[in-house]
């Protein structure tokens, strides 16, 4: 598809021109304010299933440009949703060295230092993620906060392989290791609605679930991420460093979030 960038000519105020869907309904993320926030008792804690991946496997962790995102299996799957969902990757959004605060989700204004998304597919209805991800029942992603302050081992098992996916297209194999531990520790308070892929082509075919509980790496694994990785490709001369990688707050156009938790 056609290049888009999160700032200059190609940048979020852009996509539209090439994904019109960037300018339709149900676009995400939206800023979490206390108005839209409706506690609703029959929401369920979230389990994961076979996300304790055994460290015989490998994962595919590559830079595509836009963030650094590591392939899961589809044997890892999401229960407690409205259907059945399977594990396709997970990525990161983050701020940059000067400005630490990249998440795309905001809790009444307040933006994180970074976000993780482990995306999954309708695994009742799709094959697979791309039969799934223009559907409007196709995906579900686990939306996790992160704020800078204690070191996080599980975080380091995949950034501390950050220098061989320097540069756009690089992919490396990693052993894998358990994706639980990315996630707070409780899965039981979150907030969940109806929203869209962040990115191009942005369809309106998203669950969102975003754990209320954030998680924390340390201000030098912050800096690990906000300057290892490169949008550029290796053969570019001039190499343009990968931050900020995160979408704007979109209009949330009365949409009710449902919330797990009382305040
Ligand atoms: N924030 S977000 O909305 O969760 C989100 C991203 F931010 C993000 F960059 C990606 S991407 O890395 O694939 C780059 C462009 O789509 C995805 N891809 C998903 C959805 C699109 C189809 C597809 C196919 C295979 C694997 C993953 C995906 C994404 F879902
Ligand atoms: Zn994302």
């Amino acid at each position: 598809g056609a290049k888009w960038t999160y700032t200059g000519p190609d940048g979020e105020d852009h996509w539209y021109k090439h994904y019109p869907f960037c300018r339709g309904p149900f676009q995400s993320p939206i800023d979490f304010e206390p108005e839209l926030l409706r506690y609703d008792p029959t929401l369920v804690p979230v389990e994961v299933r076979n996300y304790n991946l055994s460290s015989h496997e490998q994962l595919t962790l590559s830079n595509n440009g836009h963030s650094v995102q590591l392939s899961l299996p589809p044997r890892m799957q999401l229960s407690g949703l409205p259907h059945l969902y399977s594990a396709a990757q997970l990525h990161l959004h983050w701020g940059s060295p000067s400005l630490p605060a990249g998440s795309e989700h905001t809790v009444n204004g307040r933006r994180f230092a970074a976000e993780l998304h482990v995306v999954h597919f309708n695994s009742d209805r799709y094959p697979n993620i791309s039969m799934a991800a223009d559907k409007s029942d196709g995906l579900a992603v686990l939306g996790v906060l992160i704020e800078i302050g204690e070191f996080n081992p599980a975080f380091n098992q995949f950034l501390k392989y950050l220098n061989g996916v320097k540069y756009k297209d690089q992919r490396i194999q990693i052993s894998a290791f358990n994706i639980r531990g990315l996630l707070p520790a409780h899965l039981n308070e979150y907030y969940r609605y109806d929203g869209s892929l962040t990115t191009p082509p942005c369809y309106a075919s998203v669950l969102w679930t975003v754990f209320k509980n954030p998680v924390t790496i340390s201000e030098k694994q912050f800096l690990a991420l906000a300057t290892s990785v490169f949008s550029s490709s290796q053969q570019e001369s001039a190499p343009v460093v990968l931050n900020g990688n995160y979408r704007k707050p979109q209009n949330s156009e009365n949409r009710i979030v449902l919330v797990s938790f009382q305040e």
